[in-house]
């Protein structure tokens, strides 16, 4: 099996620690390049990983942060962006530079407008921070959607996806912009994920969008969690 970087620690030292590394990771890029872009998941486990970012050192004016999926709901609470306005509340900084996925009222010309949006920054962004769910689903890359074989060769950044399951249509980062990153970070706290990630990447038959990432671009992906 190929070789990925792992950080494991204990599930109450697994938000400082991995925010730590991430703004290693953005400091550096910031220092390299001028700027860093970011694309950070939604979903509710980072939330914790994110309020210690939020007290981060940072220079936070070279930083930009996008999403890498967003649900299609008018209920704020349901919408990845409401995570990031949080967060960047909490950094207690203005004028930080965040990019919604909610632009238009209808979702093809929606999906168009992110579309628009991501071709003007980089093909390469600096982080991209995931999550995953228990079905396996990373961004919104969902194996059990009819659009997942699209989402998973479409060289748009941007797709559209139907999860058969989950609630709400989504606008989801393309495996192809993803896996184009300098660094992917894989955010999954507690041994129910990690036990999860685990059988993902050791039944020979399944179908996932992480197995891609572990098998495609093993050299750019670190995994943050926990075995308790
Ligand atoms: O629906 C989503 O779920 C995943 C995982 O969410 P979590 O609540 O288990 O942390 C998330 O990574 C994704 O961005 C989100 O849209």
């Amino acid at each position: 099996m190929v070789s990925i970087k792992k950080n494991l620690c204990a599930k109450d030292q697994l938000p400082t620690q991995a925010a730590k590394s991430l703004a290693s990771i953005i400091v550096a890029s910031v220092k390299n390049r001028g700027h860093c872009y970011c694309a950070l998941s939604g979903g509710s486990s980072p939330k914790p990983m994110l309020s210690a970012l939020a007290q981060e050192n940072l220079p936070w004016n070279d930083v930009s942060f996008l999403l890498v999926d967003e649900r299609w709901s008018n209920e704020a609470s349901q919408q990845n962006i409401s995570m990031i306005t949080e967060f960047v509340t909490q950094t207690g900084k203005q004028n930080i530079d965040v990019f919604s996925l909610l632009l238009e009222t209808e979702f093809e010309s929606n999906l168009a407008a992110c579309e628009q949006l991501a071709q003007s920054l980089p093909q390469q962004l600096d982080l991209v921070v995931l999550g995953m769910g228990l079905d396996g689903h990373t961004a919104s890359l969902f194996p059990d959607a009819e659009e997942y074989q699209s989402a998973m060769t479409s060289s748009q950044r941007y797709v559209s996806v139907t999860p058969p399951e989950a609630p709400h249509r989504r606008i989801s980062m393309s495996f192809d912009w993803i896996s184009r990153a300098r660094h992917v970070a894989l955010y999954i706290p507690g041994k129910d994920k990690l036990s999860c990630f685990e059988t993902i990447l050791n039944q020979s038959e399944s179908i996932s969008p992480i197995k891609e990432l572990v098998l495609q671009a093993p050299e750019k992906l670190t995994v943050f969690s926990s075995e308790d």
